[in-house]
């Protein structure tokens, strides 16, 4: 069990771990981080989780860009337009972007775990709550400001709707450059099972890192082909200046303490 370490041994961590990260990171409080081990044994079943009910809207998808840790592919988050109701939540939140994890080899990649079963990939969809914020900034670091869906990836079977995205890759290998991208509609990447998750109170994985993040981590993994997943791995941190340039991979974060938190299961 990981001891629940002090707020600065959590910042070394993490700066030793992410060089890239060279501030430190005042986190408030810093007892509910993200990413987590899921204990499925010691997780809590609650009856009064509901099926996710996810609503998007292909139309709103607007681009695809490297932000040099990883790739987003962002939405229209104006209007509700693409929203996520439903699972552990009882507002509404507007799904403004999605992006991956992953690894530098299959071995590993994804930012939770499910006892200690480590993925290639992990697929976060972010949303953000438009009861309470009229904006993604404004909810991020505000209380119960954003719901993140996780999925897990395996290596298997070709992921025919993902291939629409990973055809977009190479245009934007370097951090920054960006590309349009429509028409995608993120209800493909989900499992088809979407009753059964896990849920818990964490914060992002990367800079802020703040705890506003309603988790909701999908049992049911989606599969996608050896060769999908190699072409994130042609993704680069660095931009086209930059004279060594670096592969995009290993771009998870270190599990954090639970410091004493529940993760409730949607299923027994
Ligand atoms: C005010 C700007 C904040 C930009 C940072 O946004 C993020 C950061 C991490 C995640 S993650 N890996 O926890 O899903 C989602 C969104
Ligand atoms: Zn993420």
């Amino acid at each position: 069990e990981m001891d629940c370490v002090s707020r600065k041994e959590a910042a070394q961590r993490t700066m030793k771990l992410h060089p890239m990260w060279q501030q430190p990171i005042a986190v408030p409080g810093g007892h509910c981080q993200s990413p987590i081990d899921i204990v499925v044994r010691k997780s809590v079943f609650d009856s009064a989780l509901k099926p996710l009910a996810t609503d998007y809207d292909p139309e709103t998808c607007q681009q695809i860009w490297n932000n040099g840790y990883s790739f987003l592919v962002e939405y229209d988050d104006s209007a509700d337009k693409s929203t996520l109701k439903g699972g552990p939540l009882q507002d509404q939140f507007r799904l403004c972007q999605f992006h991956f994890h992953w690894g530098e080899s299959n071995a590993w990649g994804s930012e939770h775990t499910v006892d200690r079963r480590l993925f290639p990939a992990e697929l976060h969809l972010v949303h953000w709550n438009s009861d309470k914020y009229s904006l993604f900034e404004e909810a991020v670091s505000g209380d119960n400001g954003l719901a993140v869906i996780g999925v897990f990836l395996k290596v298997g079977k070709r992921h025919e709707g993902l291939q629409k995205l990973v055809d977009a890759l190479p245009a934007i290998r370097h951090k920054g450059s960006v590309v349009e991208f429509t028409r995608f509609d993120p209800a493909c990447l989900l499992p088809s099972n979407t009753e059964d998750y896990w849920t818990y109170h964490g914060s992002l994985t990367t800079p802020p890192l703040t705890e506003s993040v309603t988790w909701i981590v999908m049992k049911q993994h989606i599969e996608v082909s050896h060769d999908q997943l190699a072409v994130f791995r042609s993704l680069l941190f660095t931009s086209a200046e930059e004279e060594v340039q670096k592969s995009m991979v290993n771009n998870f974060r270190v599990q954090q303490p639970l410091c004493g938190r529940t993760v409730r299961s949607s299923f027994t």
